[in-house]
């Protein structure tokens, strides 16, 4: 695709029918540990602007743990999951108490949805997220959106929401990403050293990075920095979505296209969001070692992995969980949710379709991975 120029990414970003707005913890929050109501009050005002004018609005809100380890005795953010779990847990309801007083002022109504990154790796949850978020968007209400803190397990979480938003703005078909966070654009380094310059559009993320220093969060309580907040805004990129990064307090002229902040283009034109998903999102539990005709075909771009063409299955996974597709030299070709449980797997290995209906049964008839389940990466 022809890239956009800057004017044209801030144009498709104030004419976006549906958004998705991320703001993170420090933008909400005093050090201390409290919610700040006013800076929570002002990025309300803000999007209930965009609401009331007939935008479709997501708000992806960190904030629950740095709500929380105030109220709960401690004097910094902790470092302990299980500290921070049951900080998030008090957190949250505080968090969603202040946005729903603060909507109720312009007659909105708000719906909580927590998500896990397991929760959303299975077809079934994915569709249900879907459904449930258009239902809500559909009913006029703003769905506010945290990674459910409280149960992800540290191995999978995302830790912060970023991410997740770029992944929720593929989910809803969003036609523009906004991240809010502390400071007022990307940098061509962390915005604490000398000589760092504000960069107010990127035409290619990919590879813009390469001439960015980013680093971590600046505050105490914000998590991933800007690391995250580009994978955003790539993941963002690469689906087809505009987005544009600033600080909280810019969030009204960011959302009617002013020239504030980093301007972030598309660099392609949209993908199946549930693809998408797959490849971003899902966290591989283990390997299938395709040979190399089934790898050949893979990498194609258009076919089922077949288990006729799968020499090794590694690691243990239900049905429906993701896996790696790698070659025999051990290279990462794709990632796919699988059709059927590790262990039922290597029974079926090297037999083609007919062989595993007359041995195994009808139920064995089919790819390992299929085709509408499968990304390249
Ligand atoms: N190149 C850069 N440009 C701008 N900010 C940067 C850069 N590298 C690191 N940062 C830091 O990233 C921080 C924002 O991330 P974070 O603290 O995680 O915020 P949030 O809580 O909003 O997610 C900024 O305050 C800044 O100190
Ligand atoms: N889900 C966590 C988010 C953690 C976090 O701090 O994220 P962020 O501020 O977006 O870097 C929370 O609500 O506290």
């Amino acid at each position: 695709m022809n890239t956009p120029s800057q004017t044209q990414v801030r144009r498709a970003i104030a004419e976006a029918q549906t958004i998705v707005v991320k703001v993170g913890s420090s933008s909400l929050t005093e050090p201390s540990g409290h919610l700040d109501p006013e800076r929570l009050n002002a990025l309300v005002a803000a999007l209930a602007r965009v609401r009331l004018m007939g935008g479709r609005v997501v708000l992806v809100s960190s904030g629950a743990i740095a709500a929380g380890f105030g109220s709960l005795g401690f004097d910094a953010r902790p470092t302990d999951v299980a500290d921070q779990q049951a900080c998030a847990a008090v957190g949250q309801g505080l968090l969603m108490a202040q946005y729903e007083a603060a909507f109720a002022q312009y007659g909105l109504r708000v719906g909580q949805i927590l998500i896990t990154v397991s929760d959303t790796i299975a077809p079934q949850q994915y569709r249900n997220v879907r459904r449930t978020l258009e239902r809500l968007l559909d009913l006029g209400a703003v769905p506010i959106i945290n990674e459910n803190d409280s149960l992800a397990s540290n191995e999978i979480r995302f830790g912060d929401n970023d991410r997740l938003s770029a992944l929720i703005a593929n989910i809803v078909v969003a036609d523009a990403l906004v991240l809010l966070t502390d400071v007022d654009a990307l940098y061509t380094a962390p915005p604490n050293e000398p000589g760092s310059r504000r960069i107010a559009y990127v035409p290619n993320v990919e590879t813009a990075l390469e001439r960015v220093q980013v680093g971590g969060t600046g505050s105490n309580v914000g998590t991933g920095g800007m690391v995250t907040k580009m994978e955003a805004a790539r993941v963002a990129a690469v689906s087809g979505i505009p987005s544009v990064l600033t600080c909280a307090a810019n969030a009204g002229p960011a959302m009617m296209g002013d020239p504030v902040g980093t301007a972030f283009a598309p660099i392609h034109d949209r993908g199946s969001s549930r693809r998408l998903w797959i490849g971003f999102a899902a966290h591989p539990f283990g390997t299938l070692v395709a040979d190399a005709g089934a790898a050949a075909a893979v990498r194609g771009g258009a076919a089922s992995l077949l288990a006729a063409g799968v020499v090794e299955v590694k690691g243990e996974f239900a049905a429906g969980d993701a896996v790696w597709i790698d070659d025999e030299a051990g290279n990462h070709l794709a990632k796919g949710l699988a059709g059927f449980d590790s262990e039922e797997i290597p029974q079926m290995l090297g037999r083609n379709t007919a062989q595993l209906r007359r041995f195994l049964g009808e139920e064995y008839a089919h790819p390992l991975v299929h085709r509408d389940n499968l990304v390249l990466v």
